[in-house]
Order: structure tokens, then sequence, then C-alpha cells
């Protein structure tokens, strides 16, 4: 059976490891676009607090939570941020709207008023104990800790000039998403995510919920005790001038329980305007951003690629 790679973020952080560990990452990105991260030092507990927060907060009646949907929200666009109930987002129109649940927000600066970025309207410790410290404790340790080392690495692979990752990501755009699969049946249509890599933290559950296109058919991704699951975005297939692959994925969630995955979607800068290296591609982030929130929340045609996926 087609096993995704696994890459060790403590050997791509090590003078003595970087080069072997860098190959490795090369070969992962242009053949699977997906790949299990393994010493990555995220605190267990901080996943594992952030999961049981989520669950007590999904547990809460459907009138409390919409009370933070994006009609409450005023992040630019509203979609971006807040509570979204079952069958609220479509990432493939073939499939209908996806049977989950989930909350979304991101870097929370009050002051900064450019799309995707602004404060999210989040429950507070008395009504969803830990949510949002929990996330925002989660969110902390990613962007300090594993987006610098796997951006630069990134990065490099893509031949970009020296800085490259510093200049484009200081800081990146965020999205953190929390979502539920009810145990009675759950999904995410196939789709690629749009940014430039997603982290994907899952609930280490015996089940082969995530599955990802492989050469042709579905292989499942399942959770691998102490790794997250990494894989590449649109704008990083765009820069690298499809070298690497934006792999479609899906999730057939089918019980016996529910699942609460974390993905952390990873952008550049908004105002940020990039190039492929050999320069055959350029795009501006908040344009292709908005142009991806237009296609699931207004045109209905899903998420990222999903057009191109029969
Ligand atoms: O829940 C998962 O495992 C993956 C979800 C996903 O692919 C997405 O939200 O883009
Ligand atoms: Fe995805």
């Amino acid at each position: 059976m087609t096993t995704l790679p696994q890459i060790s973020l403590a050997k791509l952080s090590s003078d003595a490891t970087r080069r072997e560990e860098q190959q490795r990452l090369c070969t992962a990105c242009e053949e699977y676009g997906f790949f299990y991260l393994i010493e990555h030092g995220i605190p267990k507990e901080q996943i594992t607090q952030a999961i049981d927060a989520s669950r007590r907060f999904f547990a809460l009646p459907l009138a409390t939570k919409e009370r933070y949907g994006h009609a409450f929200q005023n992040v630019h666009p509203t979609t971006a941020r807040g509570y979204s109930p079952l069958h609220g987002e479509m990432l493939h129109p073939e499939a209908g709207p996806d049977p989950k649940e989930m909350f979304d927000l991101g870097i929370e600066n009050e002051s900064d008023r450019r799309p995707f970025a602004g404060r999210t309207r989040l429950p507070d410790d008395a009504l969803a104990p830990g949510f949002a410290r929990s996330l925002l404790a989660l969110q902390a340790t990613v962007l300090n800790g594993v987006v610098p080392p796997l951006g630069n690495a990134l990065a490099d692979l893509l031949d970009m000039e020296k800085g490259w990752f510093q200049r484009h990501f200081s800081p990146p755009t965020v999205l953190q998403r929390v979502i539920r699969y009810p145990s009675t049946g759950g999904a995410a249509a196939k789709h690629t995510d749009n940014g430039f890599f997603t982290l994907l933290l899952q609930e280490e559950l015996p089940t082969r919920s995530l599955q990802v296109w492989f050469h042709g058919r579905w292989i499942p991704a399942p959770s691998l005790p102490d790794s997250l699951v990494v894989n590449l975005g649109d704008m990083l297939q765009v820069l690298s001038d499809n070298r690497f692959k934006s792999t479609p994925h899906q999730v057939v969630h089918s019980g016996p329980a529910e699942r609460i995955s974390l993905p952390f979607f990873i952008y550049p800068d908004i105002d940020a305007r990039l190039a492929s290296r050999q320069g055959n591609h350029t795009f501006g982030v908040a344009e292709m951003m908005l142009r991806n929130y237009e296609s699931i929340w207004e045109k209905g045609n899903g998420a990222g690629r999903a057009r191109e996926l029969q």
C-alpha cells in the first residue's frame, strides 16, 4: 500500500542533516504534494487541549454557535471568520454542501484592516472554556516553530533568492480552522487548497477519513502518532512553475466517533505580489484569495482547483 513520505522538521533545522532532508522534501513535493511532518516540536498537550475545547464548543446549542456566524464577523470577507454550520461550505459543486461544521479564525490583530485580517468575534471563556485560548496558543506555536523553518525549506527548493520567505511572509496570512465531522457521517468534498501550504493536525483516530489523490486513486492519510500532515497549495504550485503539485484531497468520515481536525492554511502577506522563479507566473495574493472565496461562497464553484477535478 502506498504511504505518504515522512519529513523531519528537526532534521530540516539542523546543519548536520539539512541537506539530505531537503532532498527528501523535494521528492515528497514533486511526487506527492503531501507528506507527514514528524519531529515538529508542537507539544502534544497543546493539540489535545485545542481538540477538547473545540469539541466542547461544537456541543453548544446551534443558536448559541450561530451568534458567532459569518453575519456577525467584521473581517473582510466575513466568510473568512467565525462559525459555519453543517452544510455551510461547498468544496466541490458536484458533491453539494459538505456535512461538517467549522469555525475559522486568524491572526487576531484588531488594527489590521486588510482583507482576511482583523479580529474574529470569538466565544469567551465562560461560554466555551479554553476555546479561544487553546486555539491561539496553538497558533502561536505553529507560527513561531513550524511555519518559518518549513517555509524557508520550501523557498530553497523553489530556488528563490535569500530572504524571500522572510520578505513575503512577515506576517503570513493565516486561516486557522477547526472542523467537526459528525459521527453519523461527515465529508469534505474533493478540492485543492488555495494557499502556499496547509498544516493539518488531526485527531488520533483509527479511521482513514482523509484521502489523497495519487496516481489516479485515493490513498488514505490516517493520523500517525506525533505527526502532522502537510499539503501544498495552489500558490506553491504556481510559484514552482507546476513542478510541485497542489494535490487533490477529500474527507470521507463514516464514524463511529466524530472527528475533529485543525488545519492551518498558510498564505503569504496579503499585500504580496509574487512571481515564480522563471517569471512565467505572477499573482497578487489578495486577488487570488478573494477569487477563491468568491468561487466557494458566492459562485458555488468550489475550492482551489475543484472545477478541474471531475
Ligand atoms: O479535515 C481534514 O482532514 C482536511 C480538511 C481539508 O482538506 C480542508 O478543509 O481544506
Ligand atoms: Fe483541504
